[in-house]
C-alpha cells in the first residue's frame, strides 16, 4: 500500500474501501474482506447507515489499531458547532472506537451557511486528540476560499466526485496550492457505463489489466487517494492490485478525452438536503 502525508504529518493510504450503500452486515463483510486483502482504509458516514459494521470489521480484524485508517462524515443535518460535537461522539458510539482518522464535514450546505462554524468544532476534536486529521468533502473553490480564510486549520483532505467524466483540473488545482490532498468519491463512475468505454478496454488489454484497475492507476498518477466501493471479493482484491503498473503519458491523455463533465452525484453548490 501506498501512502500520502497530511499536512499534518498524518499518513493516509492512498486506496480505500467505500461503503456507501452498502447495508451494515454487508458492510462488515467487506471491510473484514478488504483488510484480510491488504486494504488499511475504510471510508463510511453517519449517512450510510453502516459505521456499527465498519467499527465491528476493524475491531475483530486483528491487525494493530494504529496501523487502520477510519474516515467518517458528519451529515446536513448535524452542522453548527453543538451538534457537530454530538454527531462525532454518536459516530464515536457506533463505530466503537476510541479515536477517528478522518473526520469530514460531507457537504458545504451553502443554504444554511453553517460550515465555518462547523469547522470550528472539528478543529477542537484535533486539537483533543480525538481524530487525527479533519478535512471537508464536496467543498468547491468557493466554499473552500471562505473557510480558509476563517479557519485555524487547512483541512487535510477534500473528497470530492472525480473521475475521468469528471476530472476536476480547477479544484485538483486548487487543493494542490494550499496542501489539500484530494480524495476521489465515485472514483470508477459508480462501475456503470465509464468502465464500458472503449479506450479503457484498449488500455486494459495493453496493460494485461481489467478497465477498473486502469481507472484507479489514472487517479493515483494524478496524485491523489481513491475509495473504490465493492462488495465483491474478487473486485476487492482487484481494485487495490494497482501498484506494479504506470500509464505512460499517451495513457494519460487517451483517458483525458473521456472528460465530458459529467456529474454523476448532486452539485455540492446546490446540494442542501438536511433529512
Ligand atoms: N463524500 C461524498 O459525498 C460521497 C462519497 N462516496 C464514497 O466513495 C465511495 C465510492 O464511490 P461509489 O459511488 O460507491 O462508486 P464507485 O465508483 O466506487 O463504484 C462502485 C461500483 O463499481 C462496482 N465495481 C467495483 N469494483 C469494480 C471492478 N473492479 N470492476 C467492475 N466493477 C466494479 C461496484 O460493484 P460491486 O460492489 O457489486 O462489486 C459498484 O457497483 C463510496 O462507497 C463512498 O464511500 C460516494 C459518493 C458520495
Ligand atoms: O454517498 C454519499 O456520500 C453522498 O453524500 C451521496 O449519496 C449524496 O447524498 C447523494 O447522492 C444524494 O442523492
Amino acid at each position: 500500500m501506498d501512502f500520502v502525508t497530511l499536512n499534518n504529518g498524518v499518513r493516509m493510504p492512498r486506496i480505500g474501501l467505500g461503503v456507501w450503500r452498502v447495508p451494515d452486515d454487508e458492510a462488515a463483510a467487506a471491510a473484514a474482506t478488504a483488510i484480510e486483502a491488504g486494504y488499511r482504509s475504510v471510508d463510511t458516514a453517519k449517512l450510510y447507515r453502516n459505521e456499527r459494521g465498519v467499527g465491528r470489521a476493524v475491531r475483530a480484524s486483528g491487525v494493530p489499531r494504529e496501523e487502520l485508517f477510519v474516515t467518517t462524515k458528519l451529515w446536513n443535518d448535524e452542522h453548527g458547532y453543538d451538534a457537530a460535537l454530538r454527531a462525532f461522539d454518536a459516530s464515536m458510539d457506533r463505530l466503537g472506537l476510541d479515536y477517528l482518522d478522518l473526520y469530514l464535514i460531507h457537504w458545504p450546505v451553502p443554504a444554511r451557511d453553517r460550515y465555518v462554524e462547523t469547522w470550528r468544532a472539528l478543529e477542537r476534536l484535533c486539537a483533543e486528540g480525538r481524530v487525527r486529521a479533519v478535512g471537508v468533502s464536496n467543498f468547491t473553490v468557493e466554499t473552500l476560499d471562505r473557510l480558509l480564510g476563517e479557519a485555524g486549520i487547512v483541512p487535510a483532505v477534500n473528497q470530492i466526485e472525480l473521475h475521468p467524466m469528471l476530472p476536476q483540473a480547477e479544484l485538483r488545482g486548487y487543493h494542490a496550492e494550499h496542501g489539500i490532498v484530494t480524495e476521489a468519491w465515485s472514483p470508477l463512475g459508480q462501475g456503470r457505463g465509464l468502465l464500458e468505454e472503449p479506450v479503457l478496454a484498449e488500455l486494459a488489454a495493453k496493460h494485461g489489466r481489467s478497465p477498473a484497475q486502469v481507472v484507479l492507476r489514472w487517479h493515483l498518477q494524478l496524485g491523489g487517494v481513491v475509495i473504490p466501493k465493492s462488495v465483491t471479493p474478487s473486485r476487492i482484491a482487484e481494485n487495490i492490485d494497482v501498484f506494479d503498473f504506470v500509464l505512460d503519458p499517451g495513457d494519460m491523455a487517451a483517458i483525458a478525452v473521456l472528460d465530458s463533465g459529467t456529474r454523476l452525484g448532486p452539485d455540492p453548490a446546490t446540494f442542501n438536503r438536511a433529512d
